[in-house]
């Protein structure tokens, strides 16, 4: 899928580990705003794709443009223990100005009173919220979620799938989420991707209205190719599963 004014361009990229070729001439474009999901089995390259993206990582062959201010939350908070809330928000962040923006994001993750307290005092969902707080703060161009919900318990997870979507709706970054999870993909984003064999599955827009419902036609469909581009057989949704059980 070609983009005019891409935010994030990558054409021909290669990379490999040893001679385990992973990723194996990727294009992709990204527009500014665009919340594209990636899917893919364990071990197909998701987190090696977010990582050159993020500039942790090089590729072998092929170009790789991405704009100046990129973050990155990933699947566990990484905050410095020693440090209060805000300071976590703002760290890394230069000169007196960084104070209320720093308040400002934590307001925007609703932990608005927690700036004083130690990392150790936070829930991990709050602890979470923070992480998010300090990759907003930043006003990236371009938002990298690594599994950012994957270590979180399911229903701290459908609120922080929310949050994610509220803010990112609000401050419009351009999203890459990294994600076992097609339902999370199919809720959340504007395109989804399955990576396999080291290429793209499956590119596809997802031209559906917020907030989206798992038992719409439209999703449903969705998620039937989706899984079968993942090789895995569609079955119901646990949701209905759940309601046969109790039926
Ligand atoms: N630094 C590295 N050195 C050697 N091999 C690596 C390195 N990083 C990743 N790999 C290998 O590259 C392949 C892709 O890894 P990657 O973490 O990108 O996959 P993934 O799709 O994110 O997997 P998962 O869904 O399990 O997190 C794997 O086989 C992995 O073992």
């Amino acid at each position: 899928m070609t983009t005019e004014n891409p935010v994030v361009r990558l054409r021909g990229v290669r990379k490999s580990f040893g001679d385990k070729r992973v990723l194996d001439g990727i294009d992709l474009d990204i527009a500014p705003g665009e919340f594209v999901a990636l899917l893919g089995p364990s071990g197909t390259g998701k987190t090696t794709l977010l990582r050159l993206l993020s500039g942790l990582q090089r590729a072998d062959a092929g170009t790789v443009l991405v704009p100046p201010v990129r973050t990155v939350v990933y699947q566990e908070p990484r905050l410095v223990q020693a440090r209060r809330v805000l300071a976590n928000v703002t760290i890394g962040q230069r000169g007196r100005a960084v104070r209320e923006p720093g308040l400002a994001a934590l307001a925007e993750v609703g932990l608005a009173d927690k700036a004083r307290a130690w990392p150790a005092t936070l829930s991990g969902g709050e602890a979470q919220r923070v992480a998010l707080a300090r990759a907003l703060v930043r006003q990236p161009q371009l938002l990298l979620l690594d599994e950012p919900f994957a270590a979180l318990d399911a229903l701290t997870r459908l609120q922080m799938q929310e949050l994610v979507a509220d803010l990112c709706a609000r401050h419009r970054p351009a999203v890459l989420l990294v994600t076992h999870d097609v339902d999370e993909a199919l809720l959340l984003a504007d395109r989804a991707i399955v990576l396999r064999d080291g290429g793209f599955a499956l590119d596809r827009r997802l031209d559906l209205p917020h907030p989206r419902d798992r038992d719409d036609p439209a999703v449903i469909a969705h998620r039937k190719d989706y899984l079968s581009a993942l090789g895995v057989t569609s079955r119901p949704s646990p949701r209905s599963t759940d309601e046969h059980a109790h039926a």
